[in-house]
């Protein structure tokens, strides 16, 4: 297994520009796909789960002419994917395949979707349901409830209620908005149960409207299509860069000095994970927006302020909360981050463990994680990283504590941020 090691980083400082936003690249490829007329995409994510997603789209008949650098043209195939059967590998990209997957159910063909193991063991079973209940024909080719699948033809009505649990992911109620308008028929979505990862719906609905498709929401209960809609292109679309992705500088500058200033993202974002850096203010740290830029640097304070918090609206970047608590001057408290249970890899007990192996005292709760930094940061750890791109890439900060740090196989960062470490060495003073 390859390693990584990094050496102490005494201080911060810095510009980074940042890589494209993983949620907004893979949703604005599947509505340009099925959209009416060309989508100039420019600064579209290089990466694993961005991949997966446009040899699916390949697969599916959908061209996509590359102009250079990260921009694309995609001919949108207005409504119905040429390719009637086919395989889909989707590795482990949530963004691909929730949203592939009510798509296809309605395209009147034969069509396989898997990933790798742990895609196999990522729930899918309430979208499936929901799906099931507008008319889908969908089969599990494994458990019970999980991928793979695979989809027949079927005659899916959207015209009535179609009720969806909200509480595992937020992911398939953004697959049903996308999918559903496709019908051409009125459709209402219930969301049953307590909608987690908020943000996320509107980042799905701020896209379906740049597509034409209004949806009508009253509060996270209830979501209207009006029928007759159809997805038209709006000739370009830029992608902004990725706030999760942004999160470990933000981090790096409110720990080590700053200023750190990330570029892509800033007080204009559609992206949830903006709001990492107001958690970042709310511990100490200095923070600046522009439009399209953030920038944060450390505090009065030597140490962050401990804090207990409720993260259930950015569980991505609330990973990076987890490990800057290290450098926090009591126990912090993450709090309604259960569905980390179901992602790259059971993120609350991955967390636990390796946040232990440099010194903290960690309480691992069922949907919570209370965090007591150690007086001093054990050296020389190896951290385990799960295949989960994240693990690896929080866990760098460890090295902002004046100790080395090593971690195990770093290039699972491929499937969000490939050259993550990189760009991380370069604000190193
Ligand atoms: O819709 C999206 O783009 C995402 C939704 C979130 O998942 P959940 O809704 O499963 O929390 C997030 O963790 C994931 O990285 C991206
Ligand atoms: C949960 C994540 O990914 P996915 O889109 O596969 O759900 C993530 O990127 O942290």
């Amino acid at each position: 297994m390859e390693t990584l090691d990094l050496t102490p980083i005494a201080r911060v400082a810095g510009s980074v520009k940042l890589p494209g936003s993983k949620s907004i690249s893979n949703r604005t490829l599947l509505l340009a796909a099925l959209a009416g007329g060309t989508t100039r995409v420019r600064d579209l994510l290089d990466s694993d789960d961005v991949s997966h997603m446009l040899s699916a789209l390949g697969l599916l008949g959908v061209k996509i002419e590359p102009l250079g650098g990260r921009d694309f043209l995609v001919h949108g195939a207005g409504g119905a994917f040429p390719v009637k059967n086919a395989d889909l590998f989707l590795g482990n990209a949530g963004t691909a395949f929730r949203p592939l997957t009510a798509a296809l159910a309605l395209m009147h063909g034969q069509y396989r979707l898997s990933g790798v193991p742990r895609m196999h063991e990522r729930p899918i079973g309430d979208l499936v349901d929901a799906l099931r209940e507008a008319g889908a024909d969908i089969a599990y080719l494994g458990n019970e409830g999980y991928p793979p699948l695979a989809i027949a033809p079927a005659e899916v009505r959207a015209g009535k209620v179609i009720p969806v649990r909200g509480n595992v992911s937020s992911q398939f109620l953004t697959a049903l908005l996308m999918a559903l308008p496709l019908t051409g028929e009125a459709v209402t979505i219930e969301v049953v149960g307590e909608l987690i990862s908020k943000p996320y719906i509107e980042i799905t609905l701020n896209l379906m409207a740049r597509f034409g498709v209004k949806v009508e929401r009253e509060g996270w209960q209830r979501f209207h299509v009006a029928g007759g809609q159809s997805y038209v292109s709006p000739g370009e679309i830029v992608v902004e860069g990725d706030a999760s992705s942004a999160s470990y500088f933000l981090a790096a500058g409110a720990i080590a000095g700053g200023p750190v200033r990330v570029e892509g993202v800033g007080a204009a974002s559609i992206q949830g994970d903006v709001r990492f850096a107001d958690a970042l203010a709310a511990i100490g740290a200095r923070v600046a927006y522009g439009d399209n830029w953030i920038e944060v640097s450390r505090g009065d304070a030597d140490k962050l302020k401990a804090f207990d918090l409720d993260l259930n609206h950015i569980p991505d970047a609330a990973m990076t909360l987890a490990v800057a608590a290290l450098f926090a001057d009591g126990p912090c408290t993450l709090r309604n981050i259960e569905s980390w249970r179901v992602k790259e890899t059971d993120r609350l007990a991955a967390m636990a463990i390796e946040l232990r192996k440099v010194g903290a005292t960690v309480e691992e709760g069922q949907d919570y994680l209370t965090v007591t930094p150690p007086e001093r940061l054990t050296g020389g750890a190896a951290i385990d990283t799960y295949d989960d791109h994240r693990m690896a890439m929080c866990f760098s900060l460890v090295a902002l504590g004046g100790v080395p740090v090593t971690i195990n196989d770093p290039k699972c960062v491929a499937k969000t941020f490939p050259d993550y470490f990189d760009v991380f060495a370069t604000l190193a003073r």
